[in-house]
Formats: C-alpha cells, sequence, structure tokens
C-alpha cells in the first residue's frame, strides 16, 4: 500500500530519534572494521521467546471477513532480514569495494545505553528492558554494526508487535456496533470519519452516531466528517441523553439495513464516575435492542501523549469493555515507542493507526513495517 511505504517519512521524528540514538552508541567505543556487515549471527540458543501476552477478553469469532475491509493488513512485507547475503564472489571482491563499517562490541555498557535509548523513545522500562535482553541473547562479545543493531532491534520490535497486529473483526451481524471510546482530542472523530470513509468505499452502508452530546462542537466537527466520507451523522440537542441517541441510532441503523453503526463517546475523563455511568448505559440501552452489541469498543490513543497513553487504557478498561485500540498521530512524534509498550503490556489488539489529519491517513497496523519504521531500518 502506497501509504505504508510513507510510513517512515511519516514517523519521522520516532525513526530519528531510535535512528541517532543507535548510531551515537555504536560509534561511541565503536571501531572501524574493514569488511562489509556479516550476516547477523542467529544466536544459538534461540532467543527467549517473549512471555505469553494477556489476551483481551474473548470475543466471537468473526465468521466472515470481506477480502477488501479497509482496516485488513496489506500483505505482510518478508521479515526484516538479516544484510543480504552476497554470492562468493561478491564477498570476495565486496572486501575491497566496501566502506569500513564501525562496529562495537555487545556488552553490559552499551546494552545499559540501549535500555536507556529506548525508555527515552517511550518504550517504556519493563519492554525496554526485554527487548534489550532478547537482542542481546547469544551475542554478547560480538561486534555488531549500526545496521546490525537496527536489524536486531527491529526484529524484536515485530516480534513484540506481531500477536497483537489485527484488523478490527467483522461480524455477520447487521448493524455492527462499534463504540468508539477514547479522552477528548485523542482523535476519535477524525478516527471515526476515517474509518467511515474506508468502509463506505469497501462497499458497507454506515451511519454515525454523534453520542459526545455535551459538547456542540464536537458535534458540528462528526459531522464535518461524515459529509466528507459521505454518511448520515444521528444527532441530538445538546446536553441530550447520549443513551437515548445511541438507542435511537440503532433503531435507525436497523431501519436503514446499515452494516456498521459507529457511536462516538464523550471522553471526559475529569468527572471518571460520570463517564462510566454513561458508557454504561449506552451499552445497556443498546443491548435492549441488539443484546449482542457493541460488537467492538474501540479505544483511541493519543501517540503523542507517550506513557501517559498506558494509564488511559488502564482507566479505559474498567470504564468499558475495550476490544482493540487505533493509535492516532504517529505521524510527527518522537514517541512512536509507546505503541510497543501497549503491546507488550495489555496485548490488546491494534487495529489501526492514524498517520496524519487528512481523510486517508489512517492505515492498518503492519508490525514488520512499524519496527522498521520506528528504527531507521532501510527496508
Ligand atoms: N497529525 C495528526 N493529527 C490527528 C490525527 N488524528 C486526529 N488528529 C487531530 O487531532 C485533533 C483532535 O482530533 P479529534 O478527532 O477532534 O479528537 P476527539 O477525540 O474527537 O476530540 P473531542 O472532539 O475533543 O472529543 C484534531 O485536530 C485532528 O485533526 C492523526 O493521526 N495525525
Amino acid at each position: 500500500m502506497a501509504l505504508f511505504s510513507k510510513l517512515k517519512d511519516k514517523l519521522f521524528k520516532s525513526s530519528s530519534r531510535l535512528e541517532q540514538g543507535l548510531e551515537a552508541i555504536v560509534e561511541d567505543g565503536g571501531e572501524e572494521t574493514p569488511t562489509p556487515d556479516p550476516i547477523i549471527p542467529e544466536p544459538d540458543p534461540q532467543p527467549e521467546p517473549v512471555p505469553e501476552l494477556p489476551q483481551p477478553e474473548p470475543v466471537p469469532q468473526p465468521v466472515e471477513t470481506p477480502e477488501h475491509m479497509p482496516v485488513d493488513p496489506t500483505p505482510a512485507p518478508p521479515p526484516p532480514e538479516a544484510a543480504p547475503a552476497k554470492g562468493v564472489l561478491g564477498r570476495l571482491f565486496g572486501r575491497t569495494e566496501a566502506a569500513p563499517v564501525v562496529r562495537r562490541t555487545l556488552d553490559d555498557d552499551m546494552l545499559e545505553q540501549l535500555e536507556e535509548l529506548l525508555i527515552a523513545s517511550d518504550m517504556g522500562v519493563d519492554t525496554a528492558l526485554r527487548v534489550t535482553s532478547n537482542m542481546a541473547e547469544g551475542r554478547f562479545g560480538r561486534k555488531l554494526s549500526i545496521q546490525e543493531i537496527k536489524q536486531l532491534l527491529a526484529q524484536e520490535v515485530a516480534r513484540v508487535m506481531d500477536p497483537v497486529a489485527k484488523p478490527m473483526p467483522i461480524y455477520p451481524k447487521r448493524p455492527q456496533v462499534v463504540l468508539v471510546v477514547g479522552v477528548n482530542g485523542s482523535g476519535k472523530t477524525t478516527t471515526i470519519g476515517k474509518l467511515a470513509s474506508q468502509f463506505k468505499a469497501a462497499g458497507k452502508k454506515v451511519v454515525i452516531a454523534a453520542g459526545d452530546t455535551f459538547r456542540a462542537a464536537a458535534v458540528e466537527q462528526l459531522q464535518v466528517w461524515g459529509d466528507r466520507a459521505g454518511v448520515p451523522v444521528l444527532t441530538a440537542p445538546e446536553g441530550s441523553d447520549p443513551a437515548s441517541l445511541a438507542y435511537d441510532a440503532l433503531t435507525r441503523a436497523q431501519e436503514d439495513g446499515a452494516d456498521l453503526l459507529m457511536i462516538d463517546t464523550a471522553g471526559r475523563l475529569q468527572n471518571r464516575t460520570d463517564l462510566m455511568e454513561e458508557l454504561a448505559k449506552i451499552v445497556r440501552v443498546i443491548r435492549k435492542k441488539d443484546e449482542t452489541a457493541p460488537h467492538n469498543t474501540l479505544l483511541v490513543l493519543d501517540a503523542t501523549t507517550g506513557q501517559n497513553a498506558l494509564n488511559q487504557v488502564d482507566t479505559f478498561q474498567k470504564l468499558a469493555d475495550v476490544s482493540g485500540l487505533v493509535m492516532t498521530k504517529l505521524d510527527g512524534t518522537a514517541k512512536g515507542g509507546v505503541l510497543v509498550a501497549l503491546a507488550d503490556k495489555f496485548g490488546l489488539p491494534i487495529h489501526a493507526i492514524g498517520v496524519g489529519e487528512q481523510i486517508d491517513d489512517l492505515a492498518p497496523f503492519d508490525p514488520e513495517e512499524f519496527a522498521a519504521a520506528l528504527t531507521g531500518l532501510e527496508t
């Protein structure tokens, strides 16, 4: 997908920070070696597998996943490979052509610097320690180049992220009800607009409910996105009961034979008890019409909040039955590492990532692509 080839550019701040850090670490205490990059020596024995991630609440298995669902991942690119092996001749003659490569011996000092770098890129202490120890497993004392370090890091990041990269499941139930939660400003409205547009383009009939009835500006904004996506947005007067709007919207979606109903919600975390009651009431009321609803509860998180995103997952898991995540604003932040921490800590499916403000700037989450973009690895 064209969007993905741009991911590295879009993640420029995250990748440049990590990339520069990795370069500085290898150059600090490294020495020039005249040989070209060798293939990364495979560790022996294999690195410890990442411990089992806590699984999210079991959800009924989707029985149908249309081929071109907008949030389906693009075919995964081949896993980040070790430096391409040159043929025998290439290797023989390569020596004279290749520029000297700086390598540094992987020791305690270097590992500590790597840990600090990963923590600084918002990966969190636990995840940073786990990733670096897996990187070092079986490689202690070896001389590694910048390229090799990037490859190792990208492999470890992809390994943590692989189990959580899942498109939003699509169920045969119509309308499928998608509750969208998250703090104000996290990008809920924008994400609903982008998703609506993509589902519509995939031939789905979508209805949006503007459930944040407390803020007129939020409703207006959602209407703008609905217009852009060509999808009806159901609204209610300011201050009215969001649960009653959700009920009416589900009635309308059922009558219209809609495939999807997306319900926006308020994100006032300042008053947690109210918000919890409000979300619980929405769920209670829509279950009067469909006891299996909501089928998905998407938590939208803003990547620029860094480690705070972890607290938000904690909080929203208590407020609602979160079934998957969308991480917005990954463009232009140096805090992209938080996504690795989220995957490592919660194991919740990551359905999509927001990489800009335009309607097309929502991409399926691809772990290898993300890992390469984050580490600055050329693929
Ligand atoms: N750069 C960038 N900006 C984004 C992205 N997603 C959303 N935004 C911007 O973030 C701001 C907040 O987005 P909204 O969609 O209004 O957030 P919200 O959660 O609905 O916020 P409230 O309406 O206040 O509840 C807007 O200016 C969006 O344009 C993204 O992926 N990248």
